[in-house]
């Protein structure tokens, strides 16, 4: 088995949106309905997917001033942005972060995930699933409506969605760079090699082998 190393995971959005719901539920399976907590909490734990052991850190936030919440983004390579979908607030801020998100940071620095939460509570709900899904488009992020409340597969899923594309971010970012050859540049190769391309003073020039 391969260690590839470590995800440094934010879970960002207003108050209320069940942050903490939600990252407790991922980790223990559990929906506990009270969390009394005003300060940040950092979980670790190791994931293998694809045979792959991963040490991914959490990081359950509070309500922060800006100043924090940029350390944050610059901590972070996912970040899961959840707003509820019976707060029509929550989601006003969750497109106010991705915006910040992206303008702070260069895409090829993290992976991001929209999660609508509360999904359970669909009869007063006041953000429809296309509302996310566009603004998950609008950012080039991913989107998964779900209810830490009801269900443990959504979540599992969504977060395990967020740490392949991050996984992948980071091994993408990690290979060489290598010069780009355009279609011209690859036949005039191709010409080099098998001696289409070149003219007459070119070809006296290709070396020999006369036996
Ligand atoms: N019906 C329903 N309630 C939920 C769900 N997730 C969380 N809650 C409730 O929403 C409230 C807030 O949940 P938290 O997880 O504390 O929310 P938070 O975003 O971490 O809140 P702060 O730490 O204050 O920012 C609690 O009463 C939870 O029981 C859900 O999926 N469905």
């Amino acid at each position: 088995m391969t260690n590839i190393g470590r995800i440094r995971t934010v879970v960002l959005g207003s108050s209320r949106v069940g942050k903490s719901a939600v990252t407790v539920r991922y980790l223990t399976k559990r929906f506990i309905g009270e969390y009394s907590s005003n300060t940040d909490l950092l979980y670790r734990h190791d994931v293998t997917f694809d045979s792959v052991l991963t040490e991914v850190e959490i990081l359950d936030t509070c309500k922060c001033s800006t100043t924090c919440l940029f350390d944050h983004i610059r901590w972070g390579d996912a970040f899961v942005i959840v707003y509820s979908v019976v707060d029509w607030s929550s989601f006003i801020e969750a497109e106010d972060l991705l915006d910040k998100l992206s303008k702070l940071k260069l895409p090829s620095y993290f992976a991001t995930l929209l999660l609508g939460n509360k999904r359970d509570l669909d009869h007063s709900r006041c953000v429809a699933v296309d509302a996310g899904q566009e603004l998950s488009l609008r950012f080039g992020c991913q989107f998964y409506e779900v209810s830490a409340a009801d269900n443990f597969a959504g979540v599992s899923l969504a977060f395990h969605s967020l740490l392949r594309e991050t996984r992948a971010v980071q091994l993408l970012r990690g290979l060489p760079i290598r010069r780009k050859l355009g279609v011209n540049s690859v036949s005039k190769v191709l010409g080099t090699i098998f001696g289409k391309n070149s003219s007459k003073r070119d070809r006296k020039k290709r070396p020999s082998l006369s036996i």
